[in-house]
């Protein structure tokens, strides 16, 4: 079943911003080959919320890696298309990959402490994010709206203090006083600040799609709802489409509009939310 167009997202929102086509996935090892992702499909429009559900084990974390092209190890994509608005992007290059990641497509890892480099401050991390897309010292209308009412002035050309620019966007990843907490370390984070320094990263450089990998599943049940609930807030203020992972069904129905199923590698239900939790499907 092919998720229905989001309204009030614009012209664009009739043709998908993802649509992965039959995608096979599979991981070379000394014994053989594992068939991580099975001939599956899976739409996202602009502006829309998916969940991919599913056991550990069936292939969630394969099936968004092959779309940001971050497959581990020896896994290659061995058929099917990723088309990105309307590109196939399943065997691009690194390079293309590269300039796609973070500018059109954001990550939200699953595991904060990994994804973050112990030895930089947290601000020159955001700070990387911007400059690997060009976007460093440039204020959007929601970045110039939070400096004035932060008492700063952003330029007539757009332009932000790029120090500014990293407290206002760690701010609205939820971390008051962004400028003091720019200049820590990640160790000097709780577990849920971490997760939102990374909200921050994988915003910086407004995605059009926001990849979370079971971004709370470390956190205890009340921080977690929070920060789903700003990354929730974050993504529908900012019309980014969001790709959620998570192996909780209700936490799927409760953050996504619409649900995608995977056991053993396939795609083996998918329809909206309310639908496919009612369904009672059980893996
Ligand atoms: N780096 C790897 N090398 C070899 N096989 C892998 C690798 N990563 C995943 N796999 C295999 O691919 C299949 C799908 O794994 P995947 O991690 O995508 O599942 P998942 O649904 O995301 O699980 P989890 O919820 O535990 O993260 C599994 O059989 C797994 O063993």
């Amino acid at each position: 079943m092919t998720p229905r167009p989001v309204p009030g997202h614009g012209a664009d929102s009739d043709a998908p911003l993802l649509d992965v086509r039959e995608l096979e996935v599979a991981f070379r090892s000394s014994t053989g080959t594992v068939q991580a992702v099975r001939q599956a499909n899976l739409t996202v429009y602009p502006g829309q919320s998916v969940a991919i559900v599913g056991e550990s084990g069936s292939g969630k974390s394969t099936l968004a890696h092959a779309v940001i092209g971050l497959l581990p190890g020896t896994g290659r994509v061995t058929g099917g298309q990723i088309l990105f608005e309307g590109e196939d992007i399943a065997h691009a290059s690194a390079s293309r990959l590269r300039r796609l990641r973070g500018s059109e497509i954001g990550l939200v890892p699953q595991d904060p402490m990994s994804n973050l480099n112990p030895v930089w401050s947290i601000g020159f991390q955001v700070k990387e994010a911007l400059r690997a897309n060009g976007l460093a010292g440039v204020a959007d209308d929601r970045l110039a709206a939070l400096a004035a009412e932060d008492g700063t002035q952003t330029s007539e050309t757009g332009r932000i203090d790029v120090n500014e620019q990293v407290a206002l966007l760690l701010q609205d990843a939820g971390l008051p006083d962004g400028a003091r907490r720019a200049r820590q370390y990640p160790h000097e984070f709780s577990g849920g600040m971490r997760q939102r320094a990374l909200i921050a990263i994988g915003l910086a450089a407004r995605p059009r799609l926001l990849i979370a990998d079971e971004p709370t599943s470390a956190l205890d049940v009340t921080v977690q709802r929070r920060i789903l609930d700003h990354l929730g807030r974050l993504t529908r203020e900012l019309g980014t489409a969001t790709l959620f992972i998570t192996h909780d069904l209700g936490l799927a129905a409760e953050r996504a509009e619409h649900i995608v199923v995977m056991h053993r590698g396939r795609v083996v239900e998918s329809g909206p939310s309310l639908e496919v939790l009612q369904g009672g499907f059980r893996w």
